[in-house]
């Protein structure tokens, strides 16, 4: 200490007086923790924009395979390090050029009941250790639509294939079992599974890189709306607890957004 917070600020040459604040030990469900004050920062605070900076240093937690635990070479084939940022703010300013992505509807955060041993992380001298239970991605399937409905209902909608998807990419079964619950075709998590690809679960960050893939893939084809031509959407984490985020997303029209 002075934590990272107070050497970016100087780093980036901010205010002394701008407000920081530090979120640790939320694992992979961070970046969306982190959404879900900033949305609230700036809803209650005229003309506040949020700096999210979302950091993992993943390589902290890596440890030699184990004989009793083959969790632990998963986590060391899956995690990697990363970073990202983005800006929260409402009411944007047309005439200085704000021009937003996507706008953040409503988030929210539950824990899924008897689920505290599917995913552990310990704090040891030599980093995080990490635990995962090979039943994790079944828990996430399994409470996913419940979730889903949740966060939906008060909008009156009910119809997943109708929205486009920013799912954390924890591992390959993971973003099968929610294609599954979610009856959802290969095309609507390609976003998440090109991030897996090129990047791996680097927690946090992970969901910035999906958001940024999604806008850029968008783009790209020429479809109408930051969100794959759609209007409506979600983003998705869970870490440990279970603990699951869930956040609705409303695009932007692309002849509107950078
Ligand atoms: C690791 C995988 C990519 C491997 O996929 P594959 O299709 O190649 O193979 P598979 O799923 O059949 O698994 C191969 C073998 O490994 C075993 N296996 C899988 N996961 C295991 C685990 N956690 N512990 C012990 N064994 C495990 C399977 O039972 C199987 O054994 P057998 O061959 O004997 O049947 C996938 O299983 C996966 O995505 N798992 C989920 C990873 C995960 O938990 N991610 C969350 C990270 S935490 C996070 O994102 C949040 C946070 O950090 O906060």
């Amino acid at each position: 200490m002075p934590s990272a917070d107070h050497k970016l600020a100087k780093l980036i040459g901010l205010k002394p007086s701008v407000q920081r604040f530090m979120i640790y030990n939320q694992g992979c469900f961070g970046g969306a923790s982190a959404l879900r004050l900033a949305k609230d920062l700036a809803e209650n605070n005229a003309s506040a924009r949020v700096l999210v900076v979302c950091s993992e240093i993943i390589v902290a937690s890596f440890q030699p395979p184990s004989n009793t635990h083959l969790d632990i070479l998963i986590g060391s084939a899956i995690f990697a390090d990363g970073a990202a940022a983005l800006v929260v703010g409402s009411n944007p300013i047309a005439s200085i050029n704000e021009r937003p992505l996507f706008q953040i509807v409503s988030a929210s955060q539950t824990f899924i009941p008897e689920s505290d041993d599917m995913l552990i992380g310990k704090v040891r001298e030599m980093g995080i250790e990490y635990y995962m239970s090979r039943d994790l991605p079944k828990y996430i399937a399994n409470n996913i639509v419940q979730c889903m409905a949740e966060a939906f209902t008060p909008f009156g909608i009910s119809e997943w294939e109708n929205l486009f998807y920013v799912v954390h990419p924890g591992g390959a079964a993971i973003l099968k079992g929610v294609e599954e619950k979610l009856g959802l075709n290969k095309e609507k998590l390609k976003a998440s599974w090109h991030v897996l690809s090129e990047y791996g679960n680097m927690r946090s960050p992970t969901v910035v890189f999906v958001l940024n893939e999604m806008r850029k893939m968008t783009m790209l084809e020429g479809k109408a709306t930051t969100g794959a031509g759609l209007e409506w959407g979600v983003l998705f984490r869970f870490g440990q607890g279970l603990t699951v985020e869930t956040v609705v997303l409303r695009s932007i029209a692309t002849n509107t957004a950078p």
